[in-house]
């Protein structure tokens, strides 16, 4: 866990809670729910919602920019796009608190050097488990990348569900928001920015 002093990129330095007082809080919450957190079904709860919290929270422990820190530089020249695409999403409303589910593509254009690809899913990961919008998420992805890898241009295109919409509020399922930031020749070459809308199979005008 993040300890005072180490602060990561997007993640404020706040003194964080006791866990025996986050577990009170889970109390708290089960009694305004209308339950009585002491019943025996209900007695591990706060500890297993606290580990829960711990899970979906993990990317204000990730330094986003240490995680591009390790690149290769030997490419042969490659110059071409890469591309990772139905990269996963979890992340969490910043709303409501509840889950935002579905997927990020990343690309980007290498100048000098490449990152391994496993590093760019890391990242989606290091943004999406904290408490977001997705706009802000789509943003903070495209500009670590653009500003550790300097690459020739970087796009990110999120398509997720949000919860809030779905179980809770204005019940609208099947409602899929899309948000993008292209950077560099994603957003000043169109050809570059037609070719990876391809790759990723044009979510902004899919049908289905
Ligand atoms: N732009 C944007 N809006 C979001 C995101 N996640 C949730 N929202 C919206 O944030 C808004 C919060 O609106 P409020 O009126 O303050 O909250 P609310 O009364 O709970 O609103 P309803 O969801 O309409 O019931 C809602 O319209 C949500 O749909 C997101 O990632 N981006
Ligand atoms: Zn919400």
């Amino acid at each position: 866990m993040r300890g005072p002093g180490h602060s990561r990129r997007g993640a404020p330095d706040i003194v964080r809670p006791s866990r025996a007082e986050a577990e009170e809080a889970v109390r708290t919450l089960i009694r305004w729910a209308g339950d009585d957190p002491a019943r025996e079904g209900l007695l591990g709860t706060p500890d297993r919602v606290v580990r829960s919290y711990e899970e979906f929270f993990a990317g204000y422990s990730i330094d986003p920019v240490e995680l591009l820190q390790r690149t290769f530089e030997e490419t042969d020249g490659y110059d071409e796009m890469v591309v990772l695409r139905d990269i996963r999403v979890e992340s969490y409303c910043e709303h409501h608190m509840v889950p935002i589910i579905g997927k990020a593509h990343v690309a980007y254009l290498p100048r000098h050097r490449v990152v391994g690809i496993s590093k760019l899913a890391r990242l989606v990961e290091a943004y999406g488990k904290r408490l977001q919008i997705q706009e802000k998420m789509t943003a903070q992805i495209a500009n670590t990348i653009d500003e550790v890898l300097q690459p020739e241009g970087v796009a990110v295109v999120i398509e997720a569900q949000h919860q809030c919409m779905t179980t809770r509020g204005v019940h609208k399922t099947g409602v899929t928001m899309v948000t993008s930031r292209m950077l560099g020749a994603f957003r000043t070459d169109p050809s570059t920015r037609r070719e990876f809308l391809t790759m990723i199979g044009n979510p902004s005008s899919r049908a289905d």
